[in-house]
């Protein structure tokens, strides 16, 4: 059962070999499970299963249950060396499945029984990008600093000073900030002092909106800034209880989403593939990029979300390289590496489309 637990689904060859880009991952969540297995090798004396960390196909979890997992992987990720593991087997796992450009996101911690520091969290995430890099690891990696709106105003602040400090000494490496966590604890107007000034110090911002409902007041308030993209969005439209006004105001400013259909789907927050809001969006032509948000809890990868996008929604094969060609516009990658990944798609096409 290990076996098919590893394999349960694999998308189709035209999925894998389509060159992607990765806009929304966050490290912790995306955690394998042959990583799993190593981290649960080191620490035996946790007595965690792999099945606290992963929901498997046909699986659904309340959002509370999904926080629950995340709060079982940090707990066998906690010591410098996990996290330099994780990050160089998550980075390694995107390439792998045709991940060229990759924005990683993670949450820095402090854990005084390791003697963890957030600072060098941030670092030593740093450092396991810059050695598959060293390695030829066929990706480019971009790192966003995240706030967990659980934390309150203060600890925005720091992580965004954190966030400041990294950017302007890691040659381009960090890009930007992204704000999640639990979407029911919490409230953006108290996190909305820190994100003005990250936004002022030049920090893209990829912020968690509308995940769940009853969140239009706050929604409202951080579209003001506005934010360079959107996470979810899955309550925006009029439909499902948001408003043209959010809706007119994502598309006046151009905002692209980040759509992760699985993490939806098993999250409970959308009630089947075919309901997913990519639909919506997609058909207005709005910049929409397809992610994972987190591929080892929701048991997926990007080239089965582009899978499932197409076979859901009649996409052909033409379309969906396109929606993974557009995807390059959304990054916050600085604009030579825009115009170096156009050129690699370019390439790349004879050999998927063979
Ligand atoms: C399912 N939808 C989601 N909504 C909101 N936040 C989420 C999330 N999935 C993950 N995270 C955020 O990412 C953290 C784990 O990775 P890192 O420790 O930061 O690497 C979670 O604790 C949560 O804050
Ligand atoms: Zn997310």
């Amino acid at each position: 059962s290990v076996r098919l637990f590893k394999m349960e689904k694999q998308a189709d060859i035209f999925y894998r070999e389509l060159p992607k880009v990765e806009l929304h991952a966050h490290l912790n969540g995306s955690v394998s499970f042959q990583t799993i297995e190593k981290l649960i090798a080191r620490k035996p004396h946790l007595n965690i299963e792999h099945n606290m960390t992963a929901i498997r196909n046909g699986q659904r979890r309340t959002m509370d249950e999904c926080f629950r997992v995340f709060k079982v992987i940090h707990q066998l990720v906690d010591t410098e060396e996990d996290i330099f593991m994780v990050a160089k087997d998550v980075v390694n796992e995107f390439a792998a499945d045709g991940v060229k450009y990759l924005e990683l996101r993670s949450t820095p911690r402090e854990e005084i029984k390791t003697g963890l520091t957030k600072r060098r969290y941030v670092e030593t995430v740093l450092e396991a990008v810059k050695q598959c890099k060293g390695d030829g690891v066929d990706i480019d990696v971009r790192f966003l600093v995240a706030i967990d709106r659980r934390n309150g105003t203060e600890v925005a602040m720091e992580t965004v000073k954190l966030a400041e400090d990294f950017m302007l000494s890691t040659d381009g490496l960090v890009v930007g900030l992204d704000l999640s966590g639990d979407p029911t604890v919490g409230h953006g107007r108290d996190l909305l002092p820190a994100l003005v000034r990250a936004k002022n110090c030049g920090l893209k911002l990829a912020l968690h909106l509308s995940e769940v409902p009853s969140q239009l007041e706050e929604t409202e308030l951080l579209l003001t800034l506005p934010p360079d993209r959107i996470g979810h969005g899955t309550f925006l439209h009029p439909d499902v209880g948001g408003s043209q006004t959010l809706v007119d105001a994502v598309v006046k400013n151009n905002i692209p989403l980040e759509l992760c259909l699985t993490s939806n789907v098993k999250g409970q927050t959308v009630p089947c593939y075919s309901e997913h809001h990519f639909k919506f969006w997609y058909q207005m032509g709005h910049p929409s990029v397809i992610c994972t948000d987190d591929k080892g809890v929701f048991s997926t990868d990007l080239s089965q979300e582009y899978e499932l996008a197409a076979t859901t929604f009649g996409l052909s094969h033409e379309d969906v390289w396109k929606l993974s060609q557009q995807a390059i516009d959304c990054t916050f990658a600085p604009e030579t590496l825009k115009q170096q990944l156009k050129q690699r798609w370019i390439d790349l096409r004879p050999r998927v489309f063979r």
